[in-house]
């Protein structure tokens, strides 16, 4: 179970009476996430998600808080913090920095289907317009300077063919990165939207959470990590064509891509896929000599048959 920062009944109590929450009846932790911890919290006001960031110093966090405020402002139904007693909204348990938002209503999807994907597709684009006056420019952790750096770190722990894999993968992406960055659109991106940041009240998307990776960067890219994970087949890494054309042709009926963002498409599907390889690679190399925290990481291997699968074939953007 992902809890990494285990809290007691005493803490809870006392968190929950430093805001307007009313009275704690209950808590649970949360198994569904890697990378934070996060609790629900039941009191007599409501229902509630408390999150410690494991990643991150407390100086870091604003900037996801205020991108999710910006959102909210804009009529998207996401996680902002909520404020406590003191006027704040973020404060610092068991070390960690931590904030509580209010728990949606809904739940997960077990599958993407393509009418999900529409609605995906319609509502990225709806975000990354959102997102284009939003003033704060945030480098992503796991950006180019992560990947090469982390990618010499573990190609030495990884088998020959996916040290090769994943170094020429890199290589390509930085040489077409360094000619055509200046003409590829970017914008305040989610850059983690799988299908399980997502909750679905029945057919309805009901809301977008956990925007911890937010950062600035290519819109492409966030559409393609969306792509890779809502419409791939997860045993082969093949792309289910009708889920790809529906959550594509979604987002481009909302947002028409340039002719630079077509062209780096085939590049944004790949990297998207070596991202999140590289991260579950990451993840679990730090993981493998703790059988607990091992069993909760994401498998590397569905990343890497996608990105072999993109190898294998990229379609275009627009037919
Ligand atoms: N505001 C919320 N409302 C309802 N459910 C939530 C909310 N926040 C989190 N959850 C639930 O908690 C789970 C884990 O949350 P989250 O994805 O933010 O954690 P994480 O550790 O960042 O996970 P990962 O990085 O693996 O996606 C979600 O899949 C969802 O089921
Ligand atoms: N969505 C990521 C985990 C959290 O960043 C993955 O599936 O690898």
């Amino acid at each position: 179970m992902a809890v990494y920062t285990s809290l007691a009944d005493s803490d809870m109590r006392d968190l929950v009476a430093d805001y307007y929450l009313g009275e704690l009846i209950s808590y649970q932790g949360i198994s569904g996430g890697v990378e934070n911890t996060n609790y629900f919290l039941t009191t007599t006001t409501g229902k509630y998600v408390l999150t410690l960031f494991e990643e991150f110093e407390y100086k870091e966090v604003p900037y996801f808080l205020d991108v999710v405020a910006h959102l909210k402002h804009k009529g998207f139904n996401v996680p902002a913090a909520l404020i406590d007693c003191h006027g704040e909204r973020l404060r610092i348990i068991k070390d960690r920095p931590a904030i509580i938002v209010d728990c949606f209503a809904g739940g997960l999807l077990d599958e993407t289907t393509i009418k999900s994907c529409k609605m995906m597709g319609e509502t990225l684009a709806k975000l990354h317009t959102a997102g284009l006056d939003f003033s704060e420019h945030r480098e992503s952790h796991r950006g180019m300077q992560w990947w090469r750096e982390t990618s010499k770190q573990l190609a030495p722990e990884l088998e020959p063919e996916q040290a090769h894999l994943l170094l020429e993968q890199i290589s390509e992406f930085d040489a077409f990165i360094e000619k055509h960055d200046d003409e590829i659109p970017k914008g305040t991106i989610h850059a983690d939207l799988f299908y399980n940041n997502t909750l679905f009240e029945g057919e309805e998307l009901s809301a977008i959470i956990d925007f911890y990776n937010a950062c600035y960067s290519w819109l492409m890219y966030d559409l393609a990590i969306v792509v890779n994970d809502w419409c791939s087949d997860i045993e082969t890494g093949e792309l289910d064509m009708e889920k790809y054309h529906a959550l594509v042709n979604a987002y481009i009926h909302e947002r028409q891509p340039n002719a630079a963002e077509i062209n780096a498409w085939p590049y944004m599907q790949k990297a998207a896929a070596m991202r999140f390889w590289l991260s579950r690679l990451e993840a679990w190399h730090g993981a493998k000599h703790d059988a607990e925290r091992l069993a909760q990481q994401h498998d590397p291997k569905e990343l890497q048959r996608i990105l072999e699968a993109r190898i294998r074939y990229t379609p275009n953007l627009v037919e």
